[in-house]
């Protein structure tokens, strides 16, 4: 039976006589086409990506499996047009989910006047303009009593640099809280952001991808030696704080290179890495503090063993 998904965290909803989103029993994902070239583009996308059989396993892994499109009745009850995919929350019990919309402007090339306002208006009041990505909505699990930490969506829209901050950092906590005095103990951010399996890793290209064949535009006349992806001169030398902070805007320059992304866009892209990183290292700034001074810092859960892995500088050498 097709029901609105409870576990939606942003985006358009369904609701009387408003199109969006439903999901049914057997773990299917109903989102309606949206109309002229978003639509037909984003089908697009699915149909090509499924399809492309170079697109290695670790990338495809984070993608819903695309099972077509359907024209089927919507929310509105009215038939339209849906591209169907795997529902990722089906097989979750209390998920935990985040979305962010990446780049600081947020409407295509042929947006019409009125919804290029709409969008920059925006832009402007998230961190958009500012950080060149925004929250768009998250719930975090608390635990059975308390249900989900997932604050208003409105809300969201407007936090500036900090807050979204907070809220990264929540999204990682065993702790999350609406409450304002609950410093969250980004307990899990080293193994969901940092890590071999962590949200940063994976955007990495891994031993044994090849670029040319992922990304046919890519052409390189240089041959380099690379680090989890990033270009290196010297492996030996590089320590975790370099990897961080030199080598992942390096990643942003390589990351315009193979694909179609343009240089700027991969900037917001680092500038959302970046966030990631930082969260990391809070929780291990964090616990070094406890560790001088068990008396004044934040309370600590016993997921403290997350903090060994932080973002691993994994050598891999490559040669492109
Ligand atoms: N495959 C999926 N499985 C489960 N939930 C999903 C899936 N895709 C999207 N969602 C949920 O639906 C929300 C909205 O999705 P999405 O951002 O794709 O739609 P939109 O904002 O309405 O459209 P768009 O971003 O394309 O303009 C997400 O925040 C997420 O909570
Ligand atoms: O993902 P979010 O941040 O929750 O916000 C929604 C998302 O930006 C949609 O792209 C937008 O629809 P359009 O781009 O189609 O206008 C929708 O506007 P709406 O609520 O005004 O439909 C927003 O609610």
């Amino acid at each position: 039976m097709l029901k609105i998904p409870d576990h939606q965290v942003a985006g358009h909803e369904a609701g009387a006589g408003k199109l969006g989103p439903l999901v049914d029993d057997s773990g299917r994902f109903y989102k309606p086409l949206q109309s002229g070239k978003r639509g037909a583009e984003e089908a697009a996308f699915y149909e090509s990506f499924s399809s492309n059989t170079k697109v290695p396993e670790h990338i495809r892994k984070y993608f819903p499996t695309y099972y077509g499109t359907k024209v089927m009745k919507a929310s509105t009850g009215v038939e339209h047009p849906h591209i169907v995919l795997q529902d990722l929350a089906s097989t979750r019990v209390n998920p935990s989910i985040m979305d962010i919309k990446i780049d600081s402007r947020t409407w295509g090339p042929e947006a019409s006047d009125a919804y290029i306002a709409k969008c920059l208006e925006r832009d402007r009041e998230s961190t958009s303009v500012t950080l060149g990505f925004r929250l768009s909505g998250l719930q975090v699990f608390i635990n059975d009593e308390s249900g989900f930490y997932k604050p208003n969506r409105d809300f969201i829209h407007k936090i500036g640099p900090d807050d979204v901050r907070v809220n990264l950092r929540k999204f990682v906590s065993s702790n999350p809280s609406e409450k304002l005095d609950t410093v969250p103990d980004c307990s899990l951010g080293s193994s969901v952001y940092g890590g071999t399996n962590g949200i940063l890793a994976q955007f990495l290209p891994a031993k044994g991808d090849k670029l040319h064949d992922i990304y046919p535009t890519y052409t390189s006349h240089d041959q380099s030696m690379f680090i989890n992806g990033f270009p290196c001169k010297n492996p030996s030398n590089i320590s975790t704080y370099d990897f961080k902070n030199l080598l992942l805007s390096q990643k942003a320059f390589q990351l315009s290179k193979v694909g179609e992304m343009s240089r700027s866009r991969c900037n917001r892209l680092l500038s959302y890495f970046n966030m990631l990183s930082s969260v990391i290292s809070d929780y291990n700034s964090t616990t070094a503090a406890n560790i001088a001074n068990p008396n004044t810092a934040a309370p600590q859960k016993e997921t403290r063993s997350c903090v060994s892995t932080d973002v691993h500088v994994n050598v891999e050498f490559k040669k492109l």
